[in-house]
């Protein structure tokens, strides 16, 4: 745990002024009357990981699916506030969702390869963008992302093979390939080794590390408090709808400031 609190401070992304991603006085109705997410403002930087925790049903997951504007997907739900993607407001109608999901990219809980070959799992958003035209791209374009997904020495020679035919720790490496495959400027994961076992969940948080050493900006829901410290430059603590507290992973684990912070850290409930 201290080894990766002792991390050096992440890329100065921030240095050119601008975050990859931000959010303004942004809240979540569901049902268009229970206000699960009270006005949030929260910035994220590229080549950095920012963890989001909190007890269960505090918004975290919410939060999250507001950046690429997954909420959008859940009849009755409303999503108000700004949602800055490089300086733009997205949080409108006329948001292109295909394009913008096209950049900020999402890798869910449960692995969900699609019924295809590993090689088609990889190709199949990008062929819908126009990506990977000709056989020689396509090869480039799956080994590429299997590589950085930390899965190409396991699969290069089965790549005609179903992705379900894969472990689960190698699903989700494949879904988080799929979603490297177009080239995301903002990954979003939403807890995503809660499925896998412990030698799996290390791969994945290796693999999210150097992703985001790559100069991606990454943010990651966690319920597991190891993994935020292991992987992520910066936390963000959310109580019963509320952004509580924010900073740098080693000063929001060593010296909270907020009492439910410290209470939940210290495991008073959770
Ligand atoms: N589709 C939905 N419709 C109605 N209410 C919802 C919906 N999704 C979430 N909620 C409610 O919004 C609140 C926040 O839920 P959310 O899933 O964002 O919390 P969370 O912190 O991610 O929880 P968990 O860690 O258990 O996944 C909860 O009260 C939840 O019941």
């Amino acid at each position: 745990m201290s080894e990766t609190l002792n991390r050096q401070a992440p890329p100065a992304a921030a240095a050119s002024g601008e975050h990859a991603l931000a959010t303004r006085d942004v809240t979540v109705r569901y049902n268009h009357v229970k206000e699960a997410l009270h006005p949030t403002s929260l910035s994220f930087d590229a080549g950095t990981v920012t963890a989001l925790i909190g007890p269960s049903g505090c918004g975290k997951s919410t939060f999250l699916r507001c950046l690429n504007l997954m909420n959008r997907e859940i009849r009755a739900c409303d999503v108000n506030g700004q949602i800055i993607y490089h300086g733009r407001n997205v949080n409108t109608r006329e948001e292109n969702l295909f394009e913008l999901r096209r950049s900020i990219g999402m890798v869910f809980q449960q692995p969900t390869p699609f019924r295809k070959s590993i090689r088609e799992n990889i190709l199949f958003a990008p062929r819908r963008h126009g990506m990977a035209g000709s056989r020689e791209q396509a090869d480039e374009l799956v080994e590429r992302s299997l590589r950085q997904a930390a899965l190409w020495d396991e699969v290069k020679d089965k790549l005609d093979r179903s992705g379900l035919s894969l472990s689960g720790g190698q699903q989700q490496r494949l879904c988080i390939a799929r979603t490297l495959a177009m080239s995301p400027d903002v990954v979003l994961f939403d807890e995503p080794c809660s499925a896998l076992d412990p030698i799996s969940t290390f791969t994945v948080e290796q693999t999210i590390r150097s992703i985001a050493d790559s100069g991606i900006c990454v943010a990651i829901v966690t319920h597991n408090m190891e993994q935020a410290t292991r992987v992520s430059d910066n936390t963000a603590f959310f109580y019963m709808g509320d952004m509580v507290e924010t900073g740098p992973t080693r000063q929001i684990f060593m010296a909270p400031k907020d009492q439910r912070l410290s209470d939940y850290l210290s495991g008073r409930f959770g």
